[in-house]
């Protein structure tokens, strides 16, 4: 490890600091031109180097490192009125910053997340495990096999982890999966939905609050954090949260403590940050309703649940396990999807993701009657969605019209074969041939 800063009294300090910590061999420098000369002799994994110094500056040094040996962890060292400048240097690469006058205990935190961080990076080229569930998360598609592979890495650390999705895409599960993987598994993992609290309820909830800090509040209250001490908090929808909310988070993610609404007393926690979003927060950083300097705290490590349709693979697997489910609840025995029904389930886009799937098997299990789904035992949303393959055009709005006109364009699609007309419409063959006639519909000649 090398540190570099133009004042030699820091850098005794620092070399003091970590002498009896024998995971690092630490060499200084007092200049950035000494630093890479350093550099060039030597390697080095991590760089701690100041952000002020004469001649080279630290984000000089920083751009020269990431080209000649990019793999090198590099931390900033800033002062708090120039934290602007280290989000610049995050953004050129730097792995994080850290305030001066330096402070050892967030220093020792920092560089325990780095080797963590290189751990992880190690263990990415493993072969992943071929296994379709993983805790309560099922999935066979490789970009699933990926997810487990990383939340197996991330529960080795405690690293905040930053989990992109769109709605229903399993990102609470993917958190659960961290956090249950993990050494604080025995802890609470408390999950708060960040959209759901009103601006000013919200940081009393995260935070708690003390007796008579605002009207109704009658007595001394913890907040979530404090519910989550020893375990995780899992923060979703962490672009809703406003902008005093944000001042309060990242003080704790830097300093790990909080203060109480209406409170002094500060409180420190030990609590492991999992966050998730389905909104894209670098355009939040642009309109300035989300703190650019948050976002690097809360994404250290950031992954993405992907959508239902980017991996249909996985469709007929998780169809049955949530029949299974829903099977088993409602103490019904349907064992199987048809074919024509497992057709319709996968042509579907599935906009809300795992979730609509499961709720869509609670239907067709609720109206099954039988021993299989069938397509009419589908939300109309899946069936019409499949009938738009035909472009269904209606000219009578009637629903005796509407009925003809889709009858008419299945059999016309199935060759006028009756039984595949009837398989695909979910009915019986011979509701078909009635309705036909009731309908006046003929093959033509
Ligand atoms: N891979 C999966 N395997 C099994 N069930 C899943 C999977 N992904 C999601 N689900 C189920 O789908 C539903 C939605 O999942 P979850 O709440 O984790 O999604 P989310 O991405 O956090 O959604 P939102 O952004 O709306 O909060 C839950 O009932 C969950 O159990």
């Amino acid at each position: 490890m090398l540190y570099v800063d133009d004042e030699p009294a820091y850098c005794r300090l620092f070399r003091r600091a970590l002498s009896d910590d024998t995971r690092f061999l630490v060499t200084t420098a007092e200049s950035g031109e000494e630093a890479l000369r350093l550099l060039h002799e030597t390697t080095a994994d991590i760089v701690i180097t100041d952000l002020l110094m004469p001649r080279m500056d630290g984000m000089e040094l920083l751009r020269r490192i990431r080209k000649s040996s990019p793999e090198t962890f590099v931390l900033i060292l800033t002062g708090v009125d120039s934290t602007s400048e280290a989000v610049k240097a995050i953004k050129a690469g730097a792995y994080d910053y850290i305030l001066k006058p330096l402070d050892m205990t967030m220093l020792r935190r920092q560089l325990d997340k780095i080797l963590q961080h290189k751990q992880l990076l190690r263990e990415s080229s493993l072969v992943p495990d071929k296994k379709f569930r993983f805790e309560n998360l099922v999935g066979r598609d490789a970009a699933m096999y990926e997810i487990f592979e990383k939340i197996g890495h991330l529960a080795q650390t405690d690293t905040t982890v930053l989990i992109h999705g769109e709605s229903g895409t399993g990102k609470e599960l993917i958190a659960e999966a961290i956090h249950a993987r993990g050494v604080r598994r025995d802890k609470p993992f408390i999950r708060v939905n960040c959209a759901a609290l009103t601006e000013t309820l919200i940081n009393s909830a995260l935070f708690g609050h003390e007796k008579g800090a605002f009207t109704g509040a009658t007595a001394r209250k913890s907040g979530f954090f404090e519910a989550a001490s020893g375990g995780t908090i899992f923060l979703d929808e962490i672009g809703d949260i406003p902008i005093q909310t944000q001042v309060a988070l990242l003080r704790v993610l830097e300093l790990g403590n909080f203060q109480r609404v209406g409170g002094t007393d500060t409180i420190q926690v030990d609590t492991r940050i999992i966050c998730a979003t389905n909104r894209d927060l670098s355009s939040a950083i642009k309109d300035k309703s989300f703190r650019e300097d948050l976002y690097y705290r809360i994404n250290v490590v950031s992954l993405t649940a992907p959508p239902l349709r980017a991996r249909k693979s996985d469709i007929p697997l998780l169809a049955n396990f949530f029949l299974d489910k829903y099977r088993r609840e409602t103490g019904k025995n349907v064992t199987g999807i048809s074919k024509a029904a497992l057709a319709l389930l996968c042509d579907h886009d599935w906009p809300g993701n795992v979730r609509e799937l499961a709720n869509t098997l609670e239907h067709a299990v609720v109206f099954c009657q039988g021993r299989q789904i069938l397509p009419a035992h589908l939300p109309e949303s899946i069936r019409i969605a499949d009938q738009g393959q035909f472009s269904l055009t209606l000219h009578d709005s009637s629903l005796a019209g509407a009925e003809a006109a889709l009858i008419r364009r299945v059999l016309e699609s199935k060759d006028w074969h009756l039984s595949h007309a009837a398989q695909a419409l979910g009915i019986a063959r011979g509701t078909l041939y009635s309705k036909m006639e009731k309908l006046g519909i003929r093959k033509p000649h």
